[in-house]
């Protein structure tokens, strides 16, 4: 089944919240373990067997785990593995984006099956041009896989580039509208996302495009559901927020844990049916 319809299913199963695993260097030091390798192990799977079972979709950061070298990493292929195999969606944060042949690298790393990181979708940079990520787009058409296109990012640097004008409208406006072409035609729900920063404020681009919007800045960075709901409007019902330190504050108590993720959860039901 395509990305978009599973995650269609998955949002009105489970819920919408996205739960980010970003084993902070300060987070472990809170939950009492060590900042090293098993420090990270310790977390991210006490992490993945508490929420994993409970939400729609979990999303590693990538930079939290490869910063232990390639023992980081093989940690990052168990949350992944273990997180799908609890039933959750894995979105890993990658934030990749390139010329077009390592594009199409960046894709078999993480959108083939075959490949040990092989996850449900990526985060995606088309600041190198949109065409630039298109291998990523086609690995994820033939794998049934996603990916989440930056768009306008929570960080307070992000309108510099993304507010710009062109010829045709902003920058971000141009990226919006490639995935409205994308997404065209597709039921219930496109398989190419957005980024959306909870914490913009309020955006004059069109946010409506039959697409999954990943909302990151959700809780930690301040953004809360009227947020969600003013910047958002109708598109409100195909937003994931996403929140990785309020809810990972609750551990290391694993029911704290899962009740943070569901408590997110029961506060996001007011943006509408998925
Ligand atoms: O793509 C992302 O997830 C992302 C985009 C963005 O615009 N802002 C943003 O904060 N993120 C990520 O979302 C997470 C936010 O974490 P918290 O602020 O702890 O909830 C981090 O992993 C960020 O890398």
């Amino acid at each position: 089944m395509r990305f978009g319809a599973r995650l269609h299913d998955a949002m009105q199963a489970r819920g919408r919240l996205c739960v980010g695993i970003d084993p902070h260097s300060s987070l472990l030091l809170d939950w009492g373990l060590g900042d090293d390798v098993a420090g990270l192990e310790t977390f991210a799977l006490t992490v993945v067997e508490a929420v994993a079972p409970h939400v729609s979709v979990v999303k590693p950061q990538s930079a939290f785990f490869e910063r232990f070298g390639s023992r980081g990493v093989a940690v990052l292929e168990r949350v992944i593995a273990d997180s799908r195999a609890a039933g959750a969606l894995v979105l890993l944060d990658v934030k990749r984006g390139d010329i077009g042949s390592t594009s199409q690298a960046y894709a078999d790393a993480y959108l083939d099956p075959a490949s040990p990181l092989a996850s449900d979708a990526i985060t995606a940079s088309p600041f190198l041009g949109f065409g630039s990520i298109d291998p990523m787009i086609e690995t994820a058409r033939r794998h049934d896989a996603g990916v989440f296109v930056l768009a306008l990012t929570s960080n307070k640097e992000g309108p510099e580039v993304q507010h710009a004008r062109t010829a045709d409208g902003t920058v971000a406006g141009t990226v919006l509208g490639h995935l409205a072409t994308l997404n065209a035609d597709t039921a219930p729900l496109g398989d190419f996302g957005a980024v959306v920063g909870a914490t913009i404020g309020s955006s004059d681009e069109r946010l409506d495009f039959n697409g999954p919007v990943l909302a990151p800045g959700f809780g930690a960075q301040g953004g809360t559901v009227a947020d969600l709901k003013r910047i958002f409007g109708p598109a409100a019902r195909h937003v994931l927020p996403s929140s990785s330190r309020e809810v990972l504050a609750a551990g290391p108590n694993p029911v704290a844990l899962r009740d943070a993720a569901l408590r997110g959860n029961e506060s996001v039901t007011g943006l509408g049916e998925a």
